[in-house]
Formats: C-alpha cells, structure tokens, sequence
C-alpha cells in the first residue's frame, strides 16, 4: 500500500514512467483527436453536435475499410471471411443508429443557439458518406459537385465508382456458384446505380427456393440484407431526429429537409434481395 492507503499498481509491474516510451496517447494520436473539438459559439451543446459528427465520421471510416475488405473477399471466393467482415459492418451500423439517441437530447431551442453558425455546411457534404453509398451501389454522380474544389476527395469518389458495388460482386459470386444471371447486368457499367432487373431477381429466387444446396450465397445474400435494413433504419433515425429538431425548415446544405430524407427512404440497395420475397 502506498501513502494514504491507495493501491499503487506499480506494485505489480505496470509501467509508470513514459519518458522516451510510446504511451497510449501517442499510439492513438489523442492530441489530434482531442484538439479536433473547436465550437464556434459558447453554445454547450455545440460539443454534442461536433463530437457526434466527428465519432460517426470514425466509425464511417471503419465501414469503409470492412466494406472494402468484404467486397474483395466476396470477389475472390473467400466467403467465410467475407460473411464476418459483413457482419462487422451491421453491428457498425447499429453503433450509428444508437448514436442518435445522444443527439435527441439537444432540443429545438438548444440547436438554435448555434445552427447559424454552421452557414451552409452540412451532412450532405460527408465525403465518407458518399463513398459509402457508392460503395453499397447508390451513385448518384451529382453527389460529387461539393467536392469539385478538392482534387483529393473527387478522386477517392471517382476511384469508387471505378469499381464495382458490392452488390455488383455479389451477382457476380451468384453467377459463378452455378446461378443465372443477366449477362447486361453482369457486364454493366458498374458506375451508375444498378436498376432493379427481373432476370437478377429470378437468380436469387433459385438461392432461396433451395438455401440447402446454396448455402453459402444464402448466407452472403442475407448478410446484404440486414446491412441494408440497419442502413435503412439510419436514414430513418436521420429524418425523425432532423424532423424532431428542425421541424419543416429547409436544410443549410439548401436542400427542403426533412423533404430530401425522406425522398432517400425510397432508395433501394440490393432491389432483388428484397423482390424475391414476395416471389417466395
Ligand atoms: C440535429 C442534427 C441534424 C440535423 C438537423 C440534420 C439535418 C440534415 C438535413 C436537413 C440534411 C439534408 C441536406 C441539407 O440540406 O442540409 C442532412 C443531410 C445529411 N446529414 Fe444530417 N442532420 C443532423 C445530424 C446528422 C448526423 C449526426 C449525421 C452523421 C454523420 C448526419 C449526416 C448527414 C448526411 C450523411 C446527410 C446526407 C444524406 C443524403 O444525402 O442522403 N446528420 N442532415
Ligand atoms: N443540415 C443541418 C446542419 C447539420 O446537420 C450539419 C451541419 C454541419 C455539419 C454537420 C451537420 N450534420 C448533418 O447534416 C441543418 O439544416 O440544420
């Protein structure tokens, strides 16, 4: 026991002294990050709004780096490693989602406080965002004009729609496990959006009229599904938190708002998938 009774855990070997050493600030580059919080008002729930955007904007980067990684899996036939990575970027997903029960606690008035000072920037302008999205298969090319001004960001965008979606390896993967599909949909240009086609649909249909003999598309085809009902339900938290917050009023990015999300509730990934249920 230390002086005053406390327990002293050098007492057991841990280190104490970090001069010359790596510590767990400098791994993580703390510095950075915990300098990276600059509020424009004396608004105190500003912090709240920038911590929330900037912990989303991390675990983003995350999914980006499990949705790359599962996409390669899938493309090159690893399927066990590509079913964890999917999963892995569900459970990101519902991180996200929970996230907005923090952000709810900032009222309307609250946010008054300080929504002025954000002048026309806005989530519509999250570059990760976007790469998610076109990562998913949704690639809406005007998307990219807020990033006209930084070569940069417009090319890691354009190197994205360069490849194919996620889906787009998944009809694929369909494709060589013995399943029909549309050589126009296997052949497409994969950087504009895929369009819901009947031939895709009726390919999985075989996958889930016979799971047993299928079972490894089965399981990456549901892995797609429920990535995309968790990412369903972020756009729905987004619109209901936006609507509980701003109400009616037009978005600082200039679109109507809570009128644009919910235009995005209608944006379909992976169309087929969730056809093929009704055909069941
Ligand atoms: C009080 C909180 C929030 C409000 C009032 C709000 C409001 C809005 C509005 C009105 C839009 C439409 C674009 C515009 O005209 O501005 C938008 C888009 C967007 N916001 Fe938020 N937002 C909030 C929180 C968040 C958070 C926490 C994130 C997480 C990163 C986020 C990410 C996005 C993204 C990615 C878009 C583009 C969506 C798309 O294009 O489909 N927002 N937001
Ligand atoms: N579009 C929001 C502003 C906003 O939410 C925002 C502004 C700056 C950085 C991130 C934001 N979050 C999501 O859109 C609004 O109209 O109030």
């Amino acid at each position: 026991m230390s002086e005053g009774g406390d327990y002293d855990p050098s007492s057991e070997g841990a280190t104490m002294n970090f001069d010359g050493r790596m510590a767990y600030g400098d791994y993580l580059c703390l510095d950075q990050v915990l300098g990276a919080q600059k509020p424009r008002t004396d608004a105190h729930d500003e912090m709240l709004f920038i911590i929330q955007h900037q912990t989303s904007e991390l675990w983003m980067r995350l999914a980006i780096h499990e949705i790359v990684a599962a996409r390669e899996a899938i493309r090159a036939d690893q399927l066990q490693p590509a079913m964890k990575t999917l999963a892995r970027v569900s459970r990101i997903f519902e991180q996200l989602n929970n996230a907005w029960d923090v952000l709810r606690t900032m009222t309307p008035s609250d946010y008054t406080h300080f929504r002025s000072k954000l002048g026309q920037s806005s989530g519509f302008q999250s570059w990760q965002y976007r790469v998610i999205e076109y990562a998913l298969g949704n690639r809406n090319h005007a998307m990219m004009k807020p990033h006209a001004h930084v070569p940069g960001t417009l090319a890691k965008l354009e190197a994205e729609l360069n490849q194919p979606s996620l889906y787009d390896e998944a009809i694929r993967l369909a494709k060589r496990h013995g399943i029909d599909m549309p050589e126009e949909v296997l052949g497409r240009d994969v950087r504009h959006t895929h369009q819901l086609h009947d031939g895709v649909t009726a390919g999985w249909k075989v996958v889930y009229e016979a799971p047993e003999q299928y079972w490894a598309l089965y399981e990456v085809a549901e892995k797609l599904v429920d990535l995309e009902d968790y990412f369903r339900r972020w756009r729905f938290n987004h619109v209901t938190t936006v609507e509980r917050v701003i109400g009616l009023k037009r978005g600082t990015g200039g679109t109507g708002g809570t009128s644009y999300l919910r235009r995005m509730l209608d944006v379909e990934l992976f169309p087929e998938l969730w056809r093929v249920r009704t055909e069941l």
